[in-house]
């Protein structure tokens, strides 16, 4: 049925039910793509890890039967010099529910545009899930890394983020800015002649379903508030109106009632009967305030480029996107990914921290029902990390660590299950 993706024999599709839960086979296939970079090195150790405790956790009884998929540069090796996103990846990703991806590669400027963001808008994975947590011992620039807990909704679908731009000098460019002067009366474009122009939409409808899901996510696991994180006193309708429309919503639909005259509104978590605040933060103060006060935030639901920005950040405070990781999802297809890129540097060294890209998976275990394994990966990866068996990142940063490769950091993992 495919071209060049082989399904293994051995496994079975995971589906969707009818109220969104999934049915997930003993032995379910999972889809993945190696990624570019240092794509090639995370991704086998991922792989390695996830099946050791897969078979630890289960004995043998459960089983991932992964099937690899293409995207990026290996997709022009076996499909052909232009094939960056092959048609059958897409419709593998949706058919299989569940997959994982090493990071891909974007060129700065000119070139071919993100597949990242090609593959969560063909999919309409509209949500990036990043969630964001300290294993203690991990070297962080912060007195009090703990108090960085903090799970990040970004919008995935929209914004600025969405690739409608116009270069300098390109007939689309001076047509829209004839349009815009000459029919909408714009005066604000300052040189008009050596502009590039880009177009940010943002919507009701996109912002309403992400800050959906960023309330739902606080009401079923017990969490204090949501801060929606905008810049909407500069771009009044769209962060602004992502900021209205967001509190909008908690009224609408969660009963959310304002506090002291709003806009900040609250409401009890109808499973637990404690309080959930709903508040705003302007994106340039909140990136303060996260380094400054960081118990005060919990789950963020945000536009797409702040996201991208916030995630990283965050990241950084808890020590590094080498553990920082993420899952792209639908209301019924989970994309699990690494927070950082492809570190072109490093690629092929057996090198950097596989950690981001196992800990997405462990989202991914968590995500399918399979805990055990899941907790398997937490538990080694707090032991690897009080080993001080680390990597690069870790070690330059950490009193008497032993650094040790990217596969390395697999086998200590492995041996701590
Ligand atoms: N979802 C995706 O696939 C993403 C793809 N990209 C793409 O990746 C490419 C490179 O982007 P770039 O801006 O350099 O960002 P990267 O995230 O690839 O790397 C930036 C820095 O982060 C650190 N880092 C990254 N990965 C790891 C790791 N696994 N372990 C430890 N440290 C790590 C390194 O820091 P140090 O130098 O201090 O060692 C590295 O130099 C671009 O083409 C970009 O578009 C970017 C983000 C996400
Ligand atoms: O698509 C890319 O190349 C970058 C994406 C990115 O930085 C992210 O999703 O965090
Ligand atoms: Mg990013």
């Amino acid at each position: 049925m495919y071209q060049h993706i082989k399904v293994p024999a051995d496994g079975q599709k995971i589906t969707v039910n009818a109220d969104a839960s999934l049915s997930v086979p003993d032995h379910p296939i999972i889809p993945y793509i190696v990624g570019d970079g240092t794509g090639i090195d995370i991704t086998p150790v991922m792989l390695k890890v996830v099946d050791a405790a897969v078979a630890k956790a289960y004995g043998g009884a459960r089983k991932i039967s992964w099937m690899e998929i293409y995207a990026g540069e290996k997709s022009t090796n076996v499909y052909g010099p232009d094939v960056w996103l092959p048609g059958e990846t897409l419709e593998a990703v949706k058919d299989y529910v569940v997959s994982i991806k090493g990071p891909l590669t974007t060129p700065v400027g000119g070139g071919i545009r993100s597949l990242n963001v090609a593959l969560r808008q063909e999919l309409d994975l509209y949500v990036c899930l990043r969630p964001v947590r300290y294993f203690a011992g991990v070297p962080s620039p912060l007195k009090q890394p703990e108090k960085t807990d903090m799970v990040i909704f970004r919008e995935n679908s929209e914004d600025i983020y969405a690739g409608i731009e116009w270069a300098e000098g390109s007939d689309g460019v001076k047509k829209m800015i004839k349009f815009l002067t000459e029919e909408m009366g714009v005066k604000k474009i300052r040189f008009p002649e050596t502009s590039g122009l880009g177009i940010k939409p943002v919507s009701r409808e996109g912002t309403e379903r992400l800050v959906r899901k960023a309330i739902g996510y606080a009401i079923d696991n017990d969490k204090p508030s949501v801060t929606l994180v905008h810049k909407g006193n500069i771009m009044k309708y769209t962060e602004g109106g992502f900021r209205d429309w967001g509190y909008a919503l908690a009224q609408k639909e969660f009963g959310a009632e304002l506090i002291d005259g709003g806009p900040w509104c609250k409401f009890k978590n109808p499973k637990t009967g404690r309080e959930i605040t709903i508040k705003d933060s302007i994106a340039d103060a909140f990136l303060q305030q996260i380094l400054l006060r960081p118990a005060e935030y919990s789950v963020i639901a945000t536009l797409n480029l702040n996201g991208d920005y916030i995630s990283d950040a965050l990241a950084a405070q808890v020590g590094g996107i080498g553990i920082a990781p993420g899952a792209n999802m639908s209301d019924s297809v989970a994309m699990f990914e690494a927070t950082h890129g492809t570190a072109p540097k490093y690629a092929g060294k057996d090198y950097v921290n596989p950690g981001s890209l196992i800990l997405s998976a462990e989202m991914m275990l968590r995500h399918m029902g399979w805990i055990e394994a899941a907790n398997l990966i937490i538990s080694a990866m707090e032991k690897a990390i009080t080993s001080k068996k680390v990597t690069y990142d870790f070690a330059r940063l950490m009193e008497g660590a032993t650094q040790v490769s990217c596969s390395g950091f697999g086998e200590v993992m492995i041996e701590q299950m």
